[in-house]
């Protein structure tokens, strides 16, 4: 048996381990069908997701759904459902999306509790979990036991590489993208080998002609508005096309046996920035954090300090390592004027004169008007501080900034962000 097989067979579900599920979701649907009973509420519930499907690996999570009539208005249904879902399952937690829902957990297994409308095919959604429901009657009608299988693998292959999960932080493929993928190319082979081959954005059907900007286009077949892989990035599309061309040419050595080459003497300099995360879902705060790298990033480039390289980490700390080549500004610095054409080139020569920052010029080189000057500030530290207070990183981290902790020398090291920077590897 291949690798990949034998990963398979280790995470697929015994059937002790289905009937386990199974036992859990019927009792907890049971109580919901109750509580539904005596309070004369118009709800079902409903399991959703993976489980539901047959297509779950072992450490999925189950997913159980409350549909309630759609004469319900919405702010009724999430009050409702939170209130159900607290009944039912025992120190669980709230939780944010579109709309919030209860998490928590029944003898180690994750256990999502979620209120939507109950939504016949082609009828409008109100929210777009109100489609889930459909997601799981059209895979359940298009699979057999040999699909079910090729999507075990799927996911079983896009976890080994790294790019399964369509969470922000992640940015990869969703449980339900190896659904569609599957039915759409019959086979985890026939899929694989076309990826080998993609040039190019992957568009799934091959023949649509709706206009996503987004590198993975995979139409949603139960709402055809909907792009299902918006959430890939690029790069996790890259890594599959790698990947997959490894795959094919059996080039194991490569694909599952990542050996990155790490060597700490770089003579180049680190520095770190690091500050609490907020008690906020990772899918908000990432964004802002990818934000406050850039901006830092940015900072580097413009005053000077040439960074090279960059690295994120979130765990309980957002981490930002920048690796740069200069830790002293020089006295001159090129600073670009306007064309020697334009209207502004006098007024920029009457704001240098008699600087005292102004080291030569102003001269022109090619069609512009140059001056070198002193840079204003020469502290990295402190320029980082000025230019961050004006800039803004987004809703939750702005009030945060003024906190960051900076980290330099070998203390860098010790930091998560460092241990992902160095094990840096095709996948
Ligand atoms: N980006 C996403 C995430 C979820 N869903 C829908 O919500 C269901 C449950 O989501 P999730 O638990 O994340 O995915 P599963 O398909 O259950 O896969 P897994 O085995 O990883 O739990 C999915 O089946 C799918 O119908 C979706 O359409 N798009
Ligand atoms: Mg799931």
């Amino acid at each position: 048996m291949n690798y990949l097989e034998n990963k398979l067979q280790e995470q697929t579900p015994t059937l002790q381990e289905q009937e386990k599920l199974k036992n859990i979701v019927s009792a907890i649907a049971s109580d919901i069908n109750a509580i539904c009973k005596t309070e004369g509420i118009d709800a079902t519930p409903l399991e959703v997701g993976s489980v539901s499907k047959g297509t779950n690996l072992k450490s999925s999570d189950i997913d159980l759904f409350i549909t309630f009539s759609r004469s319900y208005p919405v702010e009724y249904i999430e009050k409702k459902g939170l209130e159900i879902g607290h009944a039912v399952l025992e120190n669980a937690i709230e939780k944010y999306a579109e709309h919030p829902y209860v998490s928590g957990s029944v003898s180690g297994i994750k256990i999502d509790i979620v209120p939507a409308f109950r939504i016949n095919e082609g009828e409008r959604i109100v929210s777009s979990v109100d489609r889930t429901p459909l997601h799981t009657i059209y895979v359940k009608s298009r699979t057999d036991s040999k699909m079910v299988h090729d999507i075990r693998l799927l996911k079983v292959f896009l976890k080994e590489i790294n790019v399964y999960g369509s969470e922000v932080a992640k940015s990869g493929f969703s449980g339900y993208i190896c659904e569609i993928a599957i039915i759409a190319f019959g086979t985890f082979e026939k899929f694989i080998q076309y990826m080998a081959n993609l040039k190019g954005k992957l568009i799934v059907p091959e023949n649509c002609d709706k206009e996503f900007n987004e590198p993975v286009i995979i139409i949603d077949p139960v709402d055809p508005t909907r792009n299902a892989g918006a959430a890939v990035s690029v790069e996790n599309l890259s890594k599959l096309k790698l990947a997959a061309k490894l795959y094919v040419t059996r080039r194991e050595d490569i694909l599952f046996n990542p050996e990155p080459v790490i060597k700490y003497d770089r003579k180049t300099i680190m520095k770190a920035f690091v500050l609490k995360k907020p008690d906020i879902i990772d899918d908000i705060i990432y964004p802002q954090a990818v934000r406050l790298k850039n901006r830092i990033w940015d900072i580097f480039q413009k005053s000077g300090f040439m960074p090279f390289s960059s690295e994120l980490y979130m765990g309980e700390n957002i981490e930002i390592l920048i690796e740069y080549m200069r830790n002293k500004l020089p006295d001159a610095q090129k600073h670009m004027g306007p064309p020697a054409e334009s209207n502004e080139s006098i007024k920029f020569i009457d704001a240098w004169k008699g600087n005292s920052r102004l080291m030569r010029g102003p001269y022109i080189m090619g069609d512009r008007i140059y001056v070198d000057t002193k840079p204003r500030y020469t502290e990295l530290e402190e320029i980082i501080k000025i230019e961050l207070e004006k800039s803004d990183i987004g809703k939750n981290l702005n009030q945060y900034k003024g906190e960051i902790k900076v980290v330099s020398g070998k203390d860098v090291n010790k930091l998560n962000v460092a241990k992902k920077f160095y094990s840096k590897s095709l996948f």
